[in-house]
């Protein structure tokens, strides 16, 4: 199987990050050298993904100091504290994006009593490690999916949680890597996922890449497809799973799972542990982003809609916990009641 492709990587002490908006027609690298850039990626959708958004706002929180002087800790702090808003402030859905700006400020916090220079150091051996562990628990999530899957399933996936949205196997994708790993073969059908099209561009793009056997459909088709029973499971990635289990992820999930419920498909939700926000008590308290008009008038640069139409353009809906059939962790699979169930996953025992 080919190397997966890499949407980030730190490397002789750049961050390089691949421009997301011009795939799959270009693999583009970008170095991105200031937090500002960072801001901008993440914004602009260079880069996007719920765990891949966490990871490059790590390492911009590392590119705001890196250049920086401070007279003391506290000036340290604030400058970290200042620079963490910021970036919190590129996206509002994805949960992991506040999850790794906290880990750190707690990680800043730490190095009172270290030089400037190696505070920098460990702020940036911090991103590292979020980005490294992520790979980690892309594979597990991947590991307990092949304990419910079966050699031969048809699956459905929607938007992009693969290679593209993390540091490497992806979510939503991870089973279908390993299962390939395995010698398996599931066939998947990936929704086009408008108006961004991650599953045309990227999801579709990455599998047929990763020598999958991927058939790229339009989001209309769906219900069709699981009327006929051509389709034995949908997984999908997620932004934010709320303390109920209710889930933002793209939008277009809710209405999946509402079918897949109505035809008796299991839909299951692909989520590191970093994307369960036990914070927010159920999906109506989860932010949902609201994107320009230019998404939907436009296909790449086309028009196709009338000049100055009203659009509705929010980028996620809400799953309700009762349409997902299991969460899917690296640390385990989580079934209902998941106000009781998710709590378990964060108990040290
Ligand atoms: C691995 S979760 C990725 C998650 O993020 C995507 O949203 P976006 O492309 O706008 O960042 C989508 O909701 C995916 O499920």
């Amino acid at each position: 199987m080919k190397e997966m492709i890499r949407p980030i990587e730190w490397k002789e002490g750049k961050l390089y990050i691949l421009n997301q908006l011009k795939l799959p027609m270009e693999t583009e690298y970008n170095i991105k050298a200031t937090v500002e850039d960072v801001f901008n990626a993440i914004r602009d959708m260079e880069l996007r993904g719920a765990p891949l958004i966490g990871i490059a706002a790590a390492y911009g929180v590392y590119l705001s100091v890196k250049d920086e002087s401070f007279v003391s800790h506290e000036d340290f702090m604030k400058f970290v504290d200042e620079k963490a808003l910021y970036l919190s402030q590129s996206r509002p859905t994805a949960v992991n994006l506040f999850w790794a700006l906290d880990r750190m400020k707690k990680r800043a916090k730490e190095l009172e009593n270290l030089l400037i220079e190696d505070k920098k150091k460990a702020l940036l051996e911090e991103a590292i490690k979020i980005h490294k562990e992520d790979e980690a628990i892309n594979r597990s999530i991947g590991e307990n999916f092949l304990k419910i899957l079966k050699d031969g399933m048809t699956i459905m996936t929607h938007c992009n949680a693969g290679s593209l949205a993390t540091s490497r196997y992806g979510t939503a994708t991870s089973p279908m890597y390993l299962a390939r790993e395995k010698g398996w073969s599931f066939k998947v059908f990936a929704n086009e996922t408008r108006p961004y099209l991650q599953g045309a561009r990227l999801t579709a793009f990455e599998l047929h890449h990763g020598g999958i056997d991927v058939t790229l459909i339009c989001d209309n088709m769906a219900g069709s497809l699981m009327a006929q029973g051509k389709v034995d499971a949908i997984i999908t990635g997620a932004d934010r799973v709320a303390a109920n289990g209710d889930t933002a992820n793209k939008i277009g999930t809710l209405q999946l799972a509402v079918m897949a419920k109505h035809y008796g498909v299991p839909f299951y939700v692909a989520v590191p542990t970093p994307t369960i926000d036990l914070s927010t008590p159920t999906g109506i308290e989860i932010p949902i982003e609201e994107r320009g008009s230019h998404e939907v008038t436009n296909w790449f640069g086309k028009a196709t809609a009338p000049e100055g139409i009203k659009v509705y353009n929010p980028a996620f809906d809400v799953t309700a916990h009762s349409l997902i059939t299991a969460i899917v962790t690296e640390k385990g699979i989580v079934y209902p009641p998941y106000n009781e169930n998710l709590k378990k996953l964060f108990l040290n025992i």
